[in-house]
């Protein structure tokens, strides 16, 4: 194996030391490892279609607070994050185009192959989907690797398995193959041949190599094609951040006077700088802004998207002539130019972003013209060779189709309303295809564009367009009632032209203070959501209150909401009208708003239902939602119910006070509050007449906060014969609001289970007087059984099961995890990672409590088939649908099962005890931090068991646990 390591490592080094940025064949390479700059990786999402316009996208996205988000380098893009443990088998990567996905994907590579990173892993396998497309015939998946790795022939097929292998498959968003992973069969077998979707699903779901690493890269809109459940860890490449940028320029250069001039003009203009999140745009302008600065006679420095653009192309069809020294007719750029604007242009209508070479074929260009040309114009025109030296064609990124299809329709399309239409056309697309477009295509009929035009396409002359007539038709559509993104885009328009009268009046508004007095015309009113959104910061609190607006006004700044943490829209007059942009604002990528209230507005069951749609998006990072007051019935609850039950949903708090929900919508609401991927732990006053057993599962749910019981028990509507607050943290304080609400409400309820509460001797004797009182209904008060009396078991740790580096001591009641391999014999129940189950199989109730020393500790319980010799989730407890764990550290809880995490909101307060009870037929598993004060309910897990259960260890480093002697 060293030797075929070292083969493979040296062609990858070979391969992958040079970045050639488009020049693919000829051309200076650029060394890997000189440019590379460390690109802002953050842990990222669930994965999700986002099908809003990718530079819109950037355009919000620039505005994050870096500080709140997990970051990852590119080298431990395998290392589990937040506080997980388990190894991560699978890593999905999103980032939109030029990001840099491709180039992390290289540095990886490299940095393994020069032995920098990742020394774990034996073999990595780069397999493109630019490369896969082009397979044709099945093959087994050793025959497909020794395709691609020829030095691999030298193994039997089944040796590989045995080493750890990373595949890389970049480039999801350029996939042709189904990817059916619902209907492709089932494949266990390497070495037998099936088509290449089959072994990809399979490879993806595990059943083919299930120790191998894999990383998936992907532009976001097709990042939802590979099954969440498939996904460990899901990352997403931001580009450079505002200091990576300026590190960027600065690594470019070797002359720091250059870097100083070219990073102060690119923070001149804001739509410059925004754009160099973008690494391939940072490239664009480098080389751009390079020679215009070294130039004795620059002329004008390009201050907007499109003259950057036009320069960037008279610069690459001039070095063509350098090169060759062909003296090439410019007419013959020019018709080059167009074919190649024609076939960008009628791909990106068709959103078709990858050329094949018949596509070339069918738009009338020469493929060997093409090839000629990719010599010169590949940083235009990027051309690739897939394994088969296949060509695939693809623009260097999409903004240069949208330049070019704009050229071409600039220079071909002679009709006086071209701008019109091109304005009404791009209006009406849903995603912003043609936001771009049109952005460019305005820019290049300014007169500052004509010369450059006239540069770059020797023509004389160029039709003079009146740009008045379009920036008046522009200023008439902001106006109208459009979506917010397409009205926001057309202030990037009137940019383009050179035209900011709108948003120099507003900023002239705001830096008087005067704004909230004057009366804005509803064009104004979008700018001044434009300034607010474009601005360079993002808004702590948005108040919508503080703009004293129309109604319409109100409409037009509610965009605004994306670029803030907290919206406060609440008494605003607003409607259902306002909902769909509201949910449209919740679905962008990544906003940065954490905390939405609508109080005291009618938006009705439409509105909510409008929103939830929002709410249950994977983008959606909201975390407290105010709709109290806001005139809701039970119609709204179905739907709030299926964004509860979304796997995506953050939302911590829900306030939906004052409202008429009833107990059918209560029932509705409850639906979604009992699934496991609900997070809600405050849900203010909907328990109004709450039927018992939906009071059950907010409690199984852990919902009922101190701050739910306090609304509840003051509802003064416990109209409950029996009413269950078992487990439910009760303290003296809810048992003094208890009594009052029961003596105003002496009825109901006749029966008070308060089992598991922490009423203390005062809470008591507060409630015994309601018991003696004879207008009180109360007959029985069931007030906390001493679990652990009733139901304690003796567990012994078994060393059978023990990792070979956790050591027992104390009769196998204690288990520490030590830095040399114990003396156990091999056996087939032996975990090979850091955990220990006990000996003793429970079916009924039981209670066991634990001790825990140093950082952290995980207790719980699994089924005996929990996996024991990979290194894989199904072996690791709370992984895998097997066992349910409760994770302890200094600071916090969570609980874990099949692999999802719910955290705790509540503090171990320096206790290192945990209480746990399992009623095996009930199908609970309750967890109890355990301190002077006694047992709090840290969690219940409620599941039906269908085998015995163990429980189980999982001990750190330097740690030990103990089982407590009770009894
Ligand atoms: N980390 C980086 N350091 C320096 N330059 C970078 C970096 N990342 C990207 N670039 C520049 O941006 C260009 C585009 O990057 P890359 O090809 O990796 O994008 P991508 O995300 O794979 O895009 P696509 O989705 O279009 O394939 C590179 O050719 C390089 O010039």
């Amino acid at each position: 194996m060293p030797q075929c390591q070292r083969r493979i490592k040296c062609n990858l080094k070979e391969k992958f030391e040079r970045v050639f940025e488009g020049k693919a064949k000829e051309g200076q390479p650029t060394l890997l490892n000189e440019i590379y700059t460390e690109l802002y990786i953050t842990e990222g999402g669930t994965g999700g279609v986002n099908d809003e316009h990718e530079v819109t996208q950037i355009e919000t996205a620039s505005k994050k607070r870096l500080t709140e988000d997990t970051t990852v380098k590119c080298n431990d893009i395998f290392k589990p994050l937040s506080g997980r443990v388990a190894p991560i088998r699978t890593v999905l990567t999103k980032g939109v185009a030029g990001i840099g996905k491709t180039v992390s994907v290289e540095k990886f590579i490299l940095d393994w192959a020069e032995e920098k990173a990742n020394q774990h892993v034996h073999f990595i396998f780069a397999l493109p989907f630019r490369d896969l497309n082009l397979i044709k015939d099945q093959h087994s998946l050793i025959e497909l690797l020794c395709h691609f790795v020829p030095d691999l022939k030298t193994f039997e097929p089944n040796e590989l398995c045995r080493y750890k292998i990373l595949f890389i498959f970049d480039g999801l968003d350029e996939c042709r193959l189904p990817l059916d992973f619902q209907n492709n069969e089932s494949w266990f077998d390497v070495t037998k041949k099936t088509s290449l979707d089959v072994l990809f699903t399979n490879l993806i779901t595990g059943n083919l190599l299930p120790s191998a690493l894999l990383w998936i890269t992907s532009r976001p809109a097709a990042a939802n094609q590979i099954p969440p459940e498939c996904i460990h860890q899901v990352t997403e490449i931001r580009g450079f951040n505002d200091s990576q940028k300026e590190e960027y320029f600065r690594k470019r250069f070797s002359d720091q006077n250059l870097a100083c001039r070219i990073i102060t003009h690119v923070k001149s203009s804001r739509a410059l700088f925004i754009m160099c999140h973008i690494p391939v745009f940072c490239w664009i302008s480098a080389i751009v802004l390079e020679r215009l600065f070294t130039e004795t006679d620059s002329g004008d420095i390009p201050k907007t998207l499109t003259e950057m653009y036009t320069h960037f192309l008279i610069f690459q069809t001039s070095l063509k002539n350098d090169k060759y020294r062909l003296q090439t007719p410019v007419t013959l750029n020019r018709k080059f130019l167009l074919k190649l604007g024609k076939l960008a242009f009628h791909n990106l209508k068709k959103g078709n972003l990858i050329f094949y070479e018949q596509d070339l074929t069918e738009n009338d260009i020469d493929v060997t013209e093409a090839s000629v040309h990719s010599g010169v114009c590949t940083e235009v025109f990027k051309e690739e060779f897939g394994l088969y030296q296949d060509k695939v064609y693809c623009f260097v990124h999409l903004s240069i189709q949208e330049y070019l299809a704009a050229l071409y329709v600039f220079l071909s399309n002679s009709s006086a309303d071209l701008l019109k239409t091109a304005v009404d056309e791009a209006l009406e697309s849903k995603n912003g295809h043609l936001d771009l477009y049109l952005r460019f295509l305005l820019g290049l009929s300014t007169n500052s564009s004509k010369t450059l035009i006239q540069r770059l396409m020797a023509q004389k002359r160029t039709r003079s367009r009146d740009i008045n007539e379009s920036i008046q038709y522009i200023k008439k559509k902001i106006q109208e009632n459009l979506s917010p993104e397409r009205t926001i885009n057309l202030f990037h328009c009137l940019n383009e032209l050179g035209d900011n009268s709108l948003v120099e009046e507003v900023q002239r508004y705001l830096n008087s203070g005067s704004l909230s007095a004057k009366d804005l015309t509803p064009a104004q009113y979008s700018a001044l959501a434009f300034v607010l959104l474009m601005s360079d910061e993002e808004l702590d609190v948005f108040d919508l209150k503080k703009f004293i607006t129309s109604d319409e006004g109100r409409q037009r700044l509610l965009p605004v909401i994306k670029n803030s943490r907290t919206a406060l829209l609440n008494s605003c007059n607003l409607t259902e009208k306002c909902c769909e942009a509201l949910a449209s604002a919740l679905r962008s990528n990544s906003p940065p708003l954490r905390e939405l209230d609508l109080s005291d507005n009618d938006l009705q069951d439409l509105g909510v239902q409008l929103l939830s749609a929002g709410l249950g998006d994977s983008h959606c990072n909201l975390e407290i939602l105010r709709v109290d007051r806001c005139e809701l019935t039970e119609k709204c609850c179905e739907a709030l119910a299926s964004a509860l039950r979304s796997r995506s949903l953050y939302l911590r708090e829900l306030d939906l006070s004052d409202n008429d929900l009833q107990d059918s919508g209560v029932k509705l609401l409850s639906a979604g509050l009992g699934d496991s991927h609900c997070n809600l732990e405050i849900l203010r006053s909907v328990l109004l007449g709450i039927p018992y057993c939906y009071l059950e599962i907010l409690r199984s749910r852990n919902l009922i906060s101190a701050t739910c019981i306090r609304d509840l028990i003051l509802s003064k509507s416990l109209f409950l014969s029996l009413c269950r607050l078992s487990g439910c943290r009760i303290t003296e304080r809810g048992c003094s609001s208890l009594t009052s609400a029961l003596r105003s409400n002496p009825s109901y309820p006749r029966e008070l289970d308060l089992s598991y509460n922490h009423p203390g001797d005062s809470g008591m004797k507060l409630l015994s007087a309601v018991l003696e009182d004879s207008s009180c209904k109360l007959e029985k008060l069931n007030d906390g059984v001493e679990v652990g009396a009733l139901y304690s078991c003796q567990l012994t740790l078994d060393p059978n099961t023990a990792y070979m580096r956790l050591s027992l001591s104390e009769g196998n009641r204690k288990v520490t995890c030590v830095a040399e391999e114990q003396p156990y014999p091999d056996h087939p129940e032996r975990f090979i990672c850091c955990q220990i189950l006990c000996r003793e199989s429970l079916t009924g109730r039981c209670y066991w409590e634990a001790e825990w020393s140093a950082d952290r500790a995980r207790i719980g319980v699994t089924y005996k088939g929990i996996g024991r010799k990979e290194a894989s989730a199904d072996c690791v407890l709370g992984h895998n649908d097997k066992s349910w764990i409760l994770c302890c550290s200094p600071h916090s809880y969570s609980v874990w099962h099949n692999h999802k995490p719910t955290y705790i909101p509540i503090h171990p307060s320096g206790s290192r005890r945990v209480g746990v009870y399992l009623n095996w037929e009930a199908g609970t598993l309750s967890f109890y931090r355990v301190s002077s004060d006694g047992l709090t309910l840290l969690y219940n897990f409620s599941s039906s068991f269908t085998e015995p259960l163990y429980p189980g260890f999982y001990i750190y480093q330097n740690s030990s646990l103990s089982l407590s002697m009770l009894g």
